[in-house]
């Protein structure tokens, strides 16, 4: 029986997952980037800045010390953002736990590392940086989870995806609640692909979502158009990828988070794709490279934004035309108008 943790990473959705599993009588330790925000943890048992409101249990402790959080844990969840994740997994190869290969190490971000470099799922990348031994013993965690109903005790199901069944289920057995279902998949690949391309479907969606409140060209049946086109991409550059499993995109993993990122008021992909209409976002970058460079100074994180420069390159190299991820590409590197490229997308002339 597992009875203490640690969590990296003090953001909305590792702070969720700490409170399910304190709440099961499980310390966590978290390791916070951001002393303040780890210090409030200690003190008032609240992540003010990404989970405000909530009461943490006084089982979880905040640390700035990655060696405090990582060592002397059998399962440590990395909860950083996509952004961010690889900088984590550097501080962590200087913990003796992890470099023994003592841990199980569950993943939950979604996206793709920005990189220069061949486009790489996130848990190939990792396991690049960890201990030979990690390789195909990771735990990917995904699924419909915005992390503000999850720490409210909002009913919630999960995939726990690793090719080491051992692994899957007891990351399973760790964060299985009343209010969360996890399911185990061996499909790593599909499940990281359906996580990491609905962000970019959520963009597009928020682009059409905007439009919709100012024309009645746009509405909700062409809003679900685009889920079931986007569903129809996921699947192929999944497929094309190596994904294992056809069930994975009719699963909680795929159409679940894809529908839950595109409607849900917490999606931020949905978000910055209505800011790109209400709000011109896209004005205040250059071009794509400085979108990607400075997209930390934007007040939410939309990772669909990195995700859809390997998507559009992966689709490239496995000659696959998929016109919602081309949209997204041309719409972010400004080469028209969003309006213009959802006119071309839908093959219409006007709003
Ligand atoms: N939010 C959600 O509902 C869900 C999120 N996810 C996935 O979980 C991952 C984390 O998302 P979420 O919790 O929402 O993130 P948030 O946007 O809430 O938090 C941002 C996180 O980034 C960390 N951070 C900021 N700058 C840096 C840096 N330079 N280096 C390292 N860490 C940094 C912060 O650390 P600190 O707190 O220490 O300052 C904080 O943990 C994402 O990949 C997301 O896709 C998955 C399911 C649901
Ligand atoms: O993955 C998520 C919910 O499952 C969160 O999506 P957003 O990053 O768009 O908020």
């Amino acid at each position: 029986m597992v009875n203490k943790i640690g969590i990296i990473g003090a953001g909305a959705f590792g702070t969720a997952l700490a409170k399910i599993v304190a709440e099961k009588g499980i310390d966590v330790t978290m390791w916070s980037f951001d002393k303040e925000g780890c210090d409030q943890i200690n003190s008032v048992h609240e992540n003010k800045k990404f989970l405000p409101g909530i009461k943490l249990p006084e089982n979880i402790t905040a640390t700035t010390s990655i060696l405090e959080a990582a060592n002397d844990k059998e399962i440590i969840i990395l909860a950083s953002p996509s952004l961010f994740i690889l900088d984590s997994v550097k501080k962590l190869l200087d913990v003796p736990f992890v470099k023994e290969g003592k841990t199980t190490i569950g993943i939950v971000a979604k996206g793709f590392i920005p990189s220069k470099d061949e486009p790489k799922l996130i848990l190939e990348t990792i396991e690049n940086y960890l201990p030979g031994f990690y390789r195909d013993n990771l735990v990917y965690i995904s699924g419909p989870s915005h992390a503000e109903e999850v720490a409210t005790g909002g009913f919630t199901g999960l995939i726990s995806a690793s090719k080491n069944p051992k692994n899957s289920i007891k990351i399973r057995e760790l964060l299985s609640s009343d209010s969360l279902n996890v399911f185990s998949s061996f499909d790593v690949v599909g499940v990281q692909i359906s996580a990491a391309v609905k962000n970019v479907i959520a963009i597009a969606f928020g682009v059409l979502d905007a439009i919709k409140e100012r024309s009645s060209a746009i509405g909700d049946n062409t809003e679900s158009l685009l889920l079931a086109a986007g569903l129809n991409e996921i699947m192929s550059l999944g497929k094309s990828l190596g994904a294992t499993h056809a069930e994975t995109f009719t699963s909680i993993a795929g159409v679940g988070d894809l529908d839950v990122t595109c409607r849900s008021i917490h999606g931020r992909n949905r978000r910055f794709g209505r800011d790109i209409i209400l709000n011109n976002i896209l004005d205040n970058f250059k071009d794509y490279d400085d979108l990607i460079d400075n997209l930390d100074k934007l007040p939410y994180l939309p990772e669909g934004a990195v995700a859809v420069g390997h998507a559009y390159k992966l689709a490239k190299k496995h000659g696959l035309k998929l016109d919602i991820i081309n949209t997204v590409w041309n719409i972010l590197n400004k080469n028209s108008t969003p309006e213009d490229e959802v006119k071309k997308y839908l093959k219409i002339t006007k709003f």
